[in-house]
């Protein structure tokens, strides 16, 4: 066997497998499955299917995942440093294709670092509706921004924070909210023997404590009637169905929606709970058979690693089920009167049964709502008023050159910054050929477009407010990379292709000036071929170029470049 697994947790799996104990074990003698997702934000899949460089099978639960042949290294192809896939673990694709999302929704991805499970939602999105994503490791932010814009994602608010406090800022906002929980990573010893090595420190009753306060929390921030989508790498049934059992033994509006068998995926396991800890199980007793809905991806049972899944309705206006009609159950009404009381006094009806609680909107709550409905109309008369790319001015935070977060925004816009905003949308409208969405946002001399607006940030640690746009620099607008990375070639006034083919894109990838003759930068109509280029790799926008008299003048960032060829 390849993987040394610690005693303790093979015991374990023993006595809750039984007889599938051998199979299970055997699945750690075979090479873990890899994975790429397609970005169908820059290209679509029947464009793909012609360009792939590599024989892929599909991933039965994503229509966008390949499996990869052994041995085969998508990274080290131009084409992933365009962005064009993700390289993702196949059951990692499995917990975003059951949060349903749709084009408009606003989405909360909580747990979200390195973000494989951000650019899969940014794809779904397509560029419509909000994605805020979060991480509360300062550290694993920078990856998570990267990647967000390496991908071209347009609506991206990146955070850097806790649960608690989003959920003050966003309280009921967001329509599918993902919880990629932290967890012990037992169905990661496979892949990645480091787990194995962290297990013991990453205990299972650690990480009992992280979930409970992530998934509480998360009910917060969901709107009426929305979805959480609540996954593991783990197949301890302490973070799996007792952690979902004891969520909606509480959250009474909720239920589980069942997640159909047919991909390979195995239902949830609620008798290993009763097995494992009685104490729970009598607990959460009138709730615990729904997480048979839930499921678990076995990885003797299809290809990929282990992970849980649960998909958590909230349903509006949902009444607690009672033996008489009008009458409240006793147990359900204690933890209204002592977790909702608040809740109860703001609807003014002291009868009301706990229909909504978890979700039910707080005086707070609503007075923030007010004040940002305030906010976003006079946001909308500044925009009626002053078009669409009418800027609201920020309050310089400190200016840490992207890397570091932004914090602190001001009202007013000032002089200054209608300068600025005004330098940059002569830049858009001179140089690109697009429809700017969400609100202009300035922090320092760095422009934003954001999603959410400047308002709903306020406070918050923001890595990135929105889509960043560029900076101005002695008076001129400086496009960035992101911007870059986001558009098609179509959107630019001037491009030029490179084809993977030859080497000329990795020469660029490299940072390298290439020669290129006047007639391969192909220009919009009254355009000069000087000036600033988006560099596509066999048609996908890679990066800014600058030509001049036959040189282009690499603007591929340095922290960017392709070093391992
Ligand atoms: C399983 S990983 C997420 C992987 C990610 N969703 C992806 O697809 O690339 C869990 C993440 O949760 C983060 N985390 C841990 N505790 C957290 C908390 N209380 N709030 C938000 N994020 C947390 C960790 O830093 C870690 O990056």
């Amino acid at each position: 066997m390849g993987v040394k697994l610690p005693l303790i947790f093979a015991e374990r799996m023993k006595s809750l497998l039984g007889d599938e104990f051998e199979q299970f074990m055997k699945s750690y003698e075979q090479s873990p499955h890899a994975g790429l997702r397609v970005n169908t934000l820059k290209i679509s899949m029947e464009q793909f299917d012609e360009i792939a460089p590599f024989d892929l099978r599909p991933i039965p639960w994503c229509e966008t995942g390949f499996y990869v042949p052994h041995g085969v290294k998508p990274g080290l192809h131009p084409y992933y440093h365009a962005g064009l896939y993700y390289i993702q673990e196949p059951s990692a694709m499995a917990p975003v294709e059951l949060l349903q999302v749709e084009p408009g929704d606003r989405v909360l991805d909580l747990c979200a670092a390195p973000g494989g499970k951000t650019t899969q939602i940014a794809a779904k999105l397509q560029g419509k509706g909000v994605l805020v994503t979060n991480d509360i490791h300062a550290e694993r932010t920078k990856a998570l921004a990267k990647n967000v814009e390496l991908y071209g994602v347009r609506n991206a608010v990146v955070l850097n924070e806790s649960p608690e406090r989003i959920a003050n800022a966003f309280p009921h906002y967001f329509d599918k909210v993902l919880i990629d929980a932290p967890c012990s990573g037992e169905g990661m010893f496979r892949k990645d023997e480091d787990m194995v090595k962290s297990w013991e420190h990453h205990s299972v009753e650690k990480c009992v404590l992280m979930q409970r306060d992530i998934l509480e929390t998360a009910a917060r921030l969901l709107a009426p009637g929305g979805t959480i989508v609540y996954s593991t790498c783990t197949f301890a049934p302490e973070e799996n169905e007792a952690m979902i059992a004891e969520f909606l033994n509480v959250n009474l509006d909720f239920v589980v929606m069942d997640i159909p068998e047919e991909t390979g995926f195995a239902p949830g396991r609620p008798e290993w709970v009763r097995q494992m800890m009685p104490e729970k199980a009598e607990e959460t007793e009138a709730v615990l058979d729904q997480t048979r809905g839930t499921a678990r991806l076995w990885p003797h049972l299809l290809e990929g690693e282990g992970h849980y899944l649960a998909v958590l309705q909230h349903r509006v206006g949902q009444e607690v089920e009672t033996d008489q009609p009008g009458v409240v159950k006793e147990g359900a009404m204690e933890y209204g009167q002592v977790v909702d009381v608040s809740r109860i006094e703001v609807e003014g009806n002291k009868d009301h049964s706990i229909a909504a609680s978890s979700i039910a909107i707080t005086k707070a709550d609503r007075k923030k709502e007010r004040l940002l409905r305030i906010e976003s109309r006079e946001s909308h008369d500044r925009q009626a008023g002053g078009g669409k790319n009418s800027g609201r001015q920020s309050k310089k935070g400190k200016d840490h050159g992207g890397r570091k977060s932004e914090r602190g925004q001001g009202r007013g816009a000032d002089s200054a910054s209608m300068d600025l905003v005004a330098i940059y949308t002569q830049f858009v409208k001179e140089q690109l050929e697009i429809e700017l969405t969400g609100e202009t946002v300035c922090y320092g001399d760095r422009v934003y477009q954001s999603s959410v607006g400047a308002a709903r940030l306020e406070g918050l640690k923001v890595i990135r407010p929105g889509w960043f746009m560029g900076m101005i620099k002695n008076g001129r607008f400086v496009p960035s990379h992101p911007l870059a990375c986001a558009l098609n070639a179509s959107e630019a006034r001037r491009s030029v292709n490179l084809s993977s083919a030859d080497g000329e894109a990795v020469r660029y990838l490299k940072g390298e000036t290439l020669n290129i003759e006047e007639e391969r930068v192909v220009l919009k109509a009254d355009t000069v071929a000087k000036g600033y280029v988006l560099v596509c790799v066999d048609g996908y926008a890679a990066g800014w170029g600058k030509w001049l008299d036959g040189v282009l003048k690499n603007e591929y960032p340095a922290g960017w470049r392709w070093t391992s060829v």
